[in-house]
């Protein structure tokens, strides 16, 4: 999936926090979107996943603007990405494996019962999260969390994955893990959009780099 962000501006309050900001992402690359605490990062991630629409500007997505997509367009391009919020975004007095189930069922009618659980314990074992799958995700620490926010973005075979804040609450054995995983993802043609400060995150996976704080200033000062 190419993804371009083409002159996104955006206010909060009143107060610009982006003005014009271009940046683009082509199929199997990553754009790590960094910048100091507060410059909008969060801000760009909900941008970029179309949770909030920016004032002016457009994103596309291979091509097309995603706010003239069609019904099945847009639905398209909802299963095809996947996010992975800061704080998990899971629901949490639903239990991990009903977490799992929501975007199935939305999104992969054409899978059965049995494609959908074979899926879910497949992603559950990779992650160690298989004991906890019948237990409300308030029992999960904040890293089995956010592990737990990532398998459920990859469910659904996303072609892209946005990232908000990767690796943050999760040890150094599993971001070791993640890092590798973000770069075999690459290797198989996803796309990445991680909003991350990281030196890790930079150096082994970024493709093309957007830094925030300039025009943070810019607004500002
Ligand atoms: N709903 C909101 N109401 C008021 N201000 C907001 C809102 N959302 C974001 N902001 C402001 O927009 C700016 C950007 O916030 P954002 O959360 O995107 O920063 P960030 O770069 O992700 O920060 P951090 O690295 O600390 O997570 C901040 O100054 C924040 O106060």
């Amino acid at each position: 999936m190419q993804i371009e962000f083409k002159n996104i501006s955006h206010s909060v309050k009143s107060r610009v926090i982006f003005s014009d900001i271009n940046a683009h992402v082509n199929s199997g690359e990553c754009l790590v979107v960094s910048g100091r605490s507060g410059c909008g990062k969060t801000l760009f991630f909900s941008i970029a996943s179309d949770i909030i629409r920016p004032d002016g500007g457009e994103v596309l997505i291979d091509g097309c603007n995603v706010h003239q997509m069609n019904a099945q367009k847009y639905a398209d391009f909802r299963k095809d990405l996947g996010v992975v919020f800061q704080l998990s975004g899971l629901i949490s007095n639903l239990t991990l494996e009903e977490n799992f189930l929501l975007p199935l069922n939305r999104h992969c009618k054409e899978l059965d019962k049995k494609e959908k659980y074979n899926r879910i314990n497949a992603l559950a074992e990779e992650f160690a999260l298989r004991q906890y799958l019948p237990q409300r995700t308030e029992m999960l620490s904040s890293g089995q969390a956010s592990l737990a926010g990532l398998a459920r973005a990859l469910l659904l075979k996303p072609r892209a994955v946005i990232w908000d804040a990767p690796m943050t609450e999760i040890d150094e054995q599993w971001s070791h893990y993640v890092l590798k995983l973000l770069l075999k993802l690459k290797d198989q043609g996803t796309t990445l959009v991680l909003c991350s400060n990281r030196k890790e995150v930079i150096s082994n996976l970024a493709d093309e780099q957007l830094e925030l704080n300039e025009l943070f200033c810019l607004s500002e000062c």
